[in-house]
């Protein structure tokens, strides 16, 4: 299994809750940490959905991996998803990819560019569900642009009900992964609210313990055998 964050700090995290030790190895443009005991492969591949899905590609071109995970901290939309909570995707949606028209914003499938949201297999998504502490399941939204408005939370809300998240990469690691013929999905842990800017909301410490917890209860043989069953 492939997950990829941003940085390393998410990284050293998601290896906390893994079993056995991880050996550095190289790759262009990032980080990656190999945790043979865990079946695992850890790349911190920047911050951003173009980092993000370099990165992945990188590593999808280099190793065949059963299932991409995207991880990391997000902004969690309330009510749905507060501070401290894992989110899990059942949905990988690009939010900001796409055109302001007259009649509002068009995404990239609207434009007819392609596709605008994947899906997690619902077998690895509802693995992942059982294996966790009361997760927060809906959409997660891909941004280039960190929302800071309670206006631009609630337009985000509004297009996509029930959005539990908002993050810069998941949908880049999609992408990427939908391209080497593998099932993604995206787990995140709620660092701050999606809303106004405030760096003194944040709880990234707080997000990052939840981050290891994720990743010690998650069964990951189960994702890989349900990712593979297509
Ligand atoms: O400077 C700010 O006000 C600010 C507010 C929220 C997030 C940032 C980032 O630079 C986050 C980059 C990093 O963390 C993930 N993340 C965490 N919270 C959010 C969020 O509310 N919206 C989008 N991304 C978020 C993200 O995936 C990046 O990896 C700065």
């Amino acid at each position: 299994m492939l997950v990829v964050v941003a940085v390393p700090a998410e990284a050293e995290a998601v290896l906390r809750g893994l079993p056995g030790p991880a050996e550095a190895l190289p790759l262009p443009g990032g980080g990656l940490w190999r945790c043979p005991a865990a079946a695992v492969d850890v790349l911190a591949a920047g911050v951003g959905p173009a980092a993000a899905a370099a990165g992945a590609s990188a590593a999808l071109a280099a190793r065949r991996y059963a299932l991409a995970v995207s991880a990391g901290i997000a902004g969690g939309f309330a009510p749905h998803a507060p501070v401290g909570a894992t989110v899990l995707a059942d949905a990988i949606v690009a939010a900001d990819l796409g055109a302001e028209t007259a009649e509002g914003f068009a995404d990239v499938a609207e434009l007819g560019f392609g596709t605008a949201r994947h899906t997690p297999p619902p077998a690895v998504l509802a693995a992942a569900v059982k294996s966790l502490d009361t997760p927060v399941v809906g959409p997660v939204l891909t941004v280039s642009t960190v929302t800071g408005s309670a206006e631009r939370a609630a337009a985000l809300a509004a297009r996509h009900p029930g959005a539990a998240a908002e993050a810069m990469e998941g949908f880049g690691v999609a992408e990427a992964a939908a391209r080497h013929g593998v099932p993604a999905l995206e787990l995140r842990t709620v660092s701050n609210p999606v809303g106004p800017r405030d760096r003194a909301a944040w709880r990234i410490g707080e997000a990052l313990a939840a981050l290891e917890r994720a990743f010690a209860a998650l069964p990951v043989p189960v994702l890989i055998e349900e990712a593979g069953r297509g």
